[in-house]
């Protein structure tokens, strides 16, 4: 069975006079048919530990850890693979990209076939299959002929979904699918990628919209200042949580109790050397200073225990 398992992946940017730690020992696998959702708030690393799946990250970043790709019983390797391995077999073929905002990601002077086809064609797929392609996400022919400006932005996140779609590949990656939609078309994104899970496609979401990925998600990872703090079945974290941070988010969220967790997140020049959430967290004691480790759940010292049956 295809896998993508990432292993104790680091990312630091050497900038002048500091070092920018934005992911931390990050560990977790995604596999067809299900959906990992990535939260964690504005800035905590996860469109680097994104981009440093798919090696495009910037010359100052230096990266570790481990990421393999496994597909019909090959492995690669994608950290510190070649530009080359990366763009011929990796990009679009075996990872697809669903951008962040599909109008933007269009350019604005060609037609929707246009970028359609040339996505086919430097896939080394059939340009004519841009109708039948698209008709598989509810656009008609004529629709491909529209400039991005033309299309509705239901229309737009078509394309761009058809366009991630165009070299079949298994494994979607979506790093803030919904800013700047409406309620509708999030709900609309969101039923999209659950059905591209169904039909044995799997799925890493990254948001910061909880609501979107308690919407689609199989998996939650949590992520807090450049670690992943928890990650497990994303029903069991949403309504249990052990991680006090994951607690913490989740109340803060509108649609919660709408308490935000006083305090600011760590600048991640100057990360503590233990759980960099303890200065936030009113579960703190002595054992906080030294670094937790994420076990079957939480990385944290003292998880939050929950009687059967209640809700956090
Ligand atoms: N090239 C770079 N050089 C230095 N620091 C960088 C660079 N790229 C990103 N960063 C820093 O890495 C950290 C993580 O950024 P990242 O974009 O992954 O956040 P995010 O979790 O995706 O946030 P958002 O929800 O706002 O998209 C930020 O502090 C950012 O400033
Ligand atoms: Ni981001």
């Amino acid at each position: 069975m295809n896998s993508l398992t990432v292993t104790g992946l680091s990312v630091s940017f050497h900038i002048p006079g500091a070092v920018v730690r934005a992911v931390g020992d990050a560990s977790f696998t995604v596999r067809p048919g299900r959906c990992l959702a990535l939260v964690g708030e504005s800035g905590c690393g996860k469109s680097v530990l994104a981009h440093a799946l798919l090696g495009l990250l910037p010359g100052n970043a230096r990266t570790s850890g481990s990421a393999v790709l496994t597909e019909g019983g090959t492995a690669t390797e994608l950290i510190g693979a070649s530009e080359r391995t990366l763009a011929e077999r990796v990009r679009g073929r075996s990872i697809g990209l669903i951008p962040q905002s599909p109008a933007t990601h269009l350019t604005p002077v060609r037609t929707a076939r246009a970028q359609l086809a040339e996505a086919l064609r430097e896939l080394g797929r059939r340009p004519e299959s841009a109708d039948e392609l698209a008709r598989r996400f509810g656009l008609r022919p004529a629709d491909l002929d529209r400039y991005p400006h033309e299309l509705s932005g239901g229309m737009a996140q078509r394309v761009a979904n058809t366009m991630a779609l165009a070299g079949d590949p298994w494994l979607l990656l979506a790093d803030e699918p919904t800013t700047g939609l409406d309620r509708d078309l999030v709900e609309r994104a969101m039923a999209t990628l659950r059905e591209l899970c169904d039909e044995g496609r799997a799925v890493l979401l990254i948001t910061h919209d909880l609501r979107a990925a308690e919407r689609v998600a199989d998996d939650l990872a949590v992520m807090y200042a450049s670690r992943i703090v928890e990650l497990g079945p994303a029903e069991e974290v949403l309504n249990r949580p052990h991680h006090p941070y994951s607690a913490g988010l989740f109340d803060a969220q509108p649609h919660r109790a709408f308490v935000p967790v006083p305090g600011m997140p760590p600048e991640l020049t100057a990360l503590p050397a233990g759980c960099a959430f303890a200065p936030r967290c009113p579960h703190r004691t002595a054992l906080c200073d030294e670094l937790p480790v994420r076990g079957a759940r939480a990385a944290c010292h003292h998880p939050l225990v929950h009687q059967e049956g209640s809700r956090a």
